[in-house]
């Protein structure tokens, strides 16, 4: 039977104002490796990502980062990338995006800015496009999601999402239940999946 061995988790690189959402994030990542899951995420160290990412190690478990290059002084800082387990840098967002992707079993998406919302509507996107069968989870902390949800209902309503079936995003609404939602549909969709290999050559 195939598991989950890693897990990406998109979120913001900045902390937002309510400092639950560092605290869950933080949570979020004891929870990926209490299950032993390895985490990917973009390798910043500051915001959420760096709280889910202390949050993996203060459990004992296992980072991958993923940075591009010109990113890093932005986005991390030198000492603490040293704390990761692995650290992979390349040299643009695409290249980082397209390895998240590939190393990872499926995807959480916290909340975040632009560049978490881009991360969750591309892997969506993918997915729509049948290109992965792996679980996605929108973390609907403090409800943070329901306007990007209102809107994926709107664009259903207005017969746009020609393929929703192939769109399945579970949202969550507490930190607790992601681990095992992870868990659960990535079985139901292993088990569903069209025999088809997971990664084409080229997205
Ligand atoms: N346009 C973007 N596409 C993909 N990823 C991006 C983009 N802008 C920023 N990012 C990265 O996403 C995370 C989180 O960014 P937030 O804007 O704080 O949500 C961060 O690593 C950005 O480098």
């Amino acid at each position: 039977m195939k598991t989950i061995r890693s897990i990406c988790v998109y979120c913001g690189s900045s902390s937002g104002r309510d400092p639950s959402y560092v605290a869950e994030g933080r949570a979020l990542g004891r929870a990926i490796a209490e299950a032993d899951w390895r985490l990917v995420y973009g390798g910043g160290t500051k915001g959420i990502m760096g709280a889910v990412a202390n949050g993996v190690k203060e459990a004992g478990g296992a980072v991958t980062g993923i940075i591009p290059r010109f990113l890093i002084d932005m986005e991390a800082t030198e000492r603490e990338l040293k704390g990761l387990d692995e650290l992979i840098v390349t040299e643009n967002m695409h290249e980082r995006k397209h390895l998240m992707f590939e190393r990872s079993d499926g995807f959480v998406a916290l909340p975040g800015g632009i560049g978490t919302l881009e991360e969750l509507v591309e892997i969506m996107t993918w997915s729509q496009l049948g290109r992965h069968e792996k679980p996605i989870v929108i973390a609907n902390l403090n409800g943070f999601w329901e306007p990007f949800s209102r809107l994926v209902e709107h664009m259903a309503e207005e017969g746009f999402l020609h393929r929703a079936s192939q769109v399945r995003p579970l949202v969550i609404d507490e930190t607790d239940g992601i681990v095992e939602a992870l868990a659960n549909q990535f079985q139901t969709l292993s088990s569903a999946g069209s025999g088809r290999e997971e990664i084409i050559e080229r997205l």
